[in-house]
Protein backbone atom coordinates (compact mmCIF):
# COMPACT_ATOMS: atom_id res chain seq x y z
CA UNK A 1 0.00 0.00 0.00
CA UNK A 2 1.74 3.62 -0.85
CA UNK A 3 1.71 6.23 1.36
CA UNK A 4 -0.89 8.70 1.42
CA UNK A 5 2.13 11.32 1.41
CA UNK A 6 3.09 14.50 -0.74
CA UNK A 7 6.19 15.56 -0.18
CA UNK A 8 6.70 19.32 -1.25
CA UNK A 9 9.83 20.96 -2.51
CA UNK A 10 9.37 24.48 -0.89
CA UNK A 11 10.81 27.55 -2.85
CA UNK A 12 9.25 27.66 -6.18
CA UNK A 13 6.48 25.41 -5.10
CA UNK A 14 5.05 26.64 -2.27
CA UNK A 15 6.17 30.67 -2.04
CA UNK A 16 7.74 32.64 -4.44
CA UNK A 17 11.59 31.60 -5.30
CA UNK A 18 14.57 34.14 -6.02
CA UNK A 19 17.34 33.87 -7.87
CA UNK A 20 19.20 35.90 -5.12
CA UNK A 21 17.72 33.16 -2.50
CA UNK A 22 14.48 33.79 0.15
CA UNK A 23 16.51 35.50 2.93
CA UNK A 24 14.20 36.77 5.15
CA UNK A 25 11.06 36.61 6.52
CA UNK A 26 9.86 39.36 4.62
CA UNK A 27 11.00 37.68 1.81
CA UNK A 28 9.15 34.49 2.33
CA UNK A 29 5.79 35.24 0.56
CA UNK A 30 3.51 31.76 0.07
CA UNK A 31 1.07 31.54 -3.07
CA UNK A 32 -2.02 31.35 -1.60
CA UNK A 33 -3.21 28.69 -3.60
CA UNK A 34 -0.56 26.78 -2.33
CA UNK A 35 -1.41 27.33 1.41
CA UNK A 36 -5.03 26.08 0.18
CA UNK A 37 -3.70 23.23 -1.63
CA UNK A 38 -1.57 22.00 1.20
CA UNK A 39 -4.98 22.70 3.91
CA UNK A 40 -7.16 20.70 1.10
CA UNK A 41 -4.74 17.78 0.89
CA UNK A 42 -3.94 17.36 4.50
CA UNK A 43 -7.78 17.35 5.26
CA UNK A 44 -8.51 15.11 3.06
CA UNK A 45 -6.05 12.94 4.81
CA UNK A 46 -2.57 13.11 2.77
CA UNK A 47 0.22 13.31 4.89
CA UNK A 48 2.01 16.54 3.96
CA UNK A 49 5.66 17.77 4.23
CA UNK A 50 8.25 19.47 3.22
CA UNK A 51 12.07 18.74 2.35
CA UNK A 52 14.14 21.70 1.16
CA UNK A 53 17.78 22.75 0.02
CA UNK A 54 18.72 25.98 1.60
CA UNK A 55 22.55 26.49 0.82
CA UNK A 56 21.96 30.23 1.88
CA UNK A 57 22.19 29.08 5.21
CA UNK A 58 25.78 27.95 3.93
CA UNK A 59 26.49 30.71 1.99
CA UNK A 60 25.95 32.86 4.61
CA UNK A 61 23.09 34.83 3.19
CA UNK A 62 20.53 33.21 6.65
CA UNK A 63 20.74 31.73 9.83
CA UNK A 64 18.85 28.47 10.87
CA UNK A 65 16.38 31.22 13.42
CA UNK A 66 15.38 33.09 10.07
CA UNK A 67 14.43 29.83 8.35
CA UNK A 68 12.79 28.37 10.96
CA UNK A 69 10.75 31.78 11.38
CA UNK A 70 10.20 31.52 7.63
CA UNK A 71 8.94 27.82 8.81
CA UNK A 72 6.72 28.86 11.87
CA UNK A 73 4.85 31.02 9.67
CA UNK A 74 4.23 29.00 6.92
CA UNK A 75 2.90 26.07 9.33
CA UNK A 76 0.56 29.02 10.75
CA UNK A 77 -1.03 30.10 7.06
CA UNK A 78 -1.81 26.10 6.95
CA UNK A 79 -3.45 25.38 10.13
CA UNK A 80 -5.40 28.63 10.04
CA UNK A 81 -7.15 27.24 7.02
CA UNK A 82 -7.57 23.71 8.78
CA UNK A 83 -4.60 21.97 7.27
CA UNK A 84 -1.26 20.38 9.07
CA UNK A 85 2.55 20.44 7.22
CA UNK A 86 3.81 17.61 9.33
CA UNK A 87 7.61 17.98 9.07
CA UNK A 88 9.95 20.11 7.15
CA UNK A 89 12.88 19.31 6.65
CA UNK A 90 16.15 20.63 5.24
CA UNK A 91 19.68 20.68 3.94
CA UNK A 92 21.97 23.75 5.10
CA UNK A 93 24.61 22.93 3.16
CA UNK A 94 26.46 23.98 -0.26
CA UNK A 95 27.37 22.51 -2.97
CA UNK A 96 31.16 21.55 -2.28
CA UNK A 97 30.16 20.22 1.35
CA UNK A 98 29.69 16.51 0.10
CA UNK A 99 26.43 16.06 2.30
CA UNK A 100 24.01 13.02 1.85
CA UNK A 101 21.21 15.23 1.93
CA UNK A 102 21.38 18.33 -0.84
CA UNK A 103 18.63 17.45 -3.61
CA UNK A 104 19.12 15.88 -6.34
CA UNK A 105 20.31 13.10 -3.11
CA UNK A 106 17.23 11.57 -1.83
CA UNK A 107 18.75 12.28 1.59
CA UNK A 108 16.06 14.61 3.34
CA UNK A 109 13.46 12.09 1.46
CA UNK A 110 15.14 9.12 3.57
CA UNK A 111 15.35 11.49 6.74
CA UNK A 112 11.50 11.95 6.41
CA UNK A 113 10.61 8.30 5.95
CA UNK A 114 12.42 7.37 8.95
CA UNK A 115 10.73 10.59 10.92
CA UNK A 116 7.36 9.81 9.53
CA UNK A 117 7.63 6.09 10.64
CA UNK A 118 6.85 4.76 7.42
CA UNK A 119 8.41 1.92 5.78
CA UNK A 120 9.24 2.98 2.44
CA UNK A 121 8.53 5.59 -0.26
CA UNK A 122 7.25 3.64 -2.82
CA UNK A 123 4.26 5.56 -4.65
CA UNK A 124 4.83 8.68 -2.36
CA UNK A 125 4.42 11.99 -4.48
CA UNK A 126 7.34 14.35 -4.59
CA UNK A 127 6.38 17.62 -6.17
CA UNK A 128 9.33 20.21 -7.12
CA UNK A 129 9.79 23.27 -9.59
CA UNK A 130 13.35 22.10 -10.27
CA UNK A 131 15.16 18.70 -11.96
CA UNK A 132 16.80 18.16 -8.91
CA UNK A 133 13.66 17.57 -6.82
CA UNK A 134 12.55 15.26 -8.96
CA UNK A 135 15.45 13.41 -8.75
CA UNK A 136 15.47 13.29 -5.47
CA UNK A 137 11.87 11.91 -5.48
CA UNK A 138 12.29 9.14 -8.07
CA UNK A 139 15.56 8.20 -6.43
CA UNK A 140 13.60 7.67 -3.29
CA UNK A 141 10.53 5.93 -5.62
CA UNK A 142 8.20 8.75 -5.62
CA UNK A 143 5.94 9.66 -8.31
CA UNK A 144 6.88 12.73 -9.48
CA UNK A 145 5.06 16.26 -10.25
CA UNK A 146 6.81 19.29 -11.86
CA UNK A 147 5.18 22.42 -11.50
CA UNK A 148 5.49 25.44 -13.78
CA UNK A 149 5.43 27.84 -10.75
CA UNK A 150 9.72 29.43 -9.67
CA UNK A 151 11.65 27.06 -11.39
CA UNK A 152 9.18 25.25 -13.64
CA UNK A 153 9.30 27.03 -16.65
CA UNK A 154 13.14 27.12 -16.66
CA UNK A 155 13.17 23.05 -15.79
CA UNK A 156 10.86 22.45 -18.42
CA UNK A 157 12.59 24.64 -21.44
CA UNK A 158 16.04 22.49 -20.42
CA UNK A 159 13.92 19.33 -21.31
CA UNK A 160 16.16 16.96 -19.80
CA UNK A 161 15.22 14.12 -17.29
CA UNK A 162 11.50 14.90 -17.13
CA UNK A 163 10.02 11.30 -18.45
CA UNK A 164 8.73 10.27 -15.37
CA UNK A 165 7.10 13.76 -14.08
CA UNK A 166 3.46 14.93 -14.38
CA UNK A 167 3.42 18.32 -15.25
CA UNK A 168 0.41 20.82 -13.09
CA UNK A 169 0.09 24.37 -13.49
CA UNK A 170 0.65 25.02 -9.72
CA UNK A 171 0.45 23.33 -6.68
CA UNK A 172 -3.68 23.99 -6.48
CA UNK A 173 -3.35 22.19 -10.19
CA UNK A 174 -1.44 19.00 -8.59
CA UNK A 175 -3.69 19.10 -5.79
CA UNK A 176 -7.31 19.45 -7.39
CA UNK A 177 -5.99 16.49 -9.53
CA UNK A 178 -4.61 14.21 -7.03
CA UNK A 179 -7.74 14.12 -4.68
CA UNK A 180 -9.55 13.73 -7.95
CA UNK A 181 -7.74 10.10 -8.28
CA UNK A 182 -9.83 7.36 -7.39
CA UNK A 183 -8.41 5.84 -3.77
CA UNK A 184 -6.18 2.69 -4.58
O1 LIG B 1 13.63 24.92 -4.07
P1 LIG B 1 14.18 24.63 -2.67
O2 LIG B 1 14.99 23.33 -2.61
O3 LIG B 1 13.07 24.67 -1.60
O4 LIG B 1 15.18 25.85 -2.29
C1 LIG B 1 15.98 26.45 -3.29
C2 LIG B 1 16.75 27.55 -2.60
O5 LIG B 1 17.53 27.05 -1.55
C3 LIG B 1 17.73 28.25 -3.52
O6 LIG B 1 18.50 27.24 -4.18
C4 LIG B 1 19.56 27.84 -4.94
O7 LIG B 1 20.28 26.78 -5.56
P2 LIG B 1 21.74 26.38 -4.99
O8 LIG B 1 21.51 25.77 -3.61
O9 LIG B 1 22.58 27.64 -4.93
O10 LIG B 1 22.24 25.32 -6.00
C5 LIG B 1 19.02 28.78 -6.02
O11 LIG B 1 18.27 28.00 -6.95
C6 LIG B 1 18.09 29.83 -5.40
O12 LIG B 1 17.46 30.57 -6.41
C7 LIG B 1 17.04 29.15 -4.53
O13 LIG B 1 16.28 30.14 -3.83
MG1 LIG C 1 12.40 24.89 -5.60
ZN1 LIG D 1 22.92 18.60 3.18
Amino acid sequence: MSPKLVILDRDGVINRDSDDYVKSLDEFLPYPQAIDAIARLSRAGWTVAVATNQSGIARGYYDEATLAAMHGRLETLVRARGGEIRRIVHCPHGPDDDCDCRKPLPGLLERLRQELGMASLQGAWMVGDSLRDLQAGEAAGCHSALVRTGKGERTLAKGKGLEQARVFTNLAAFADWLLAQPEK
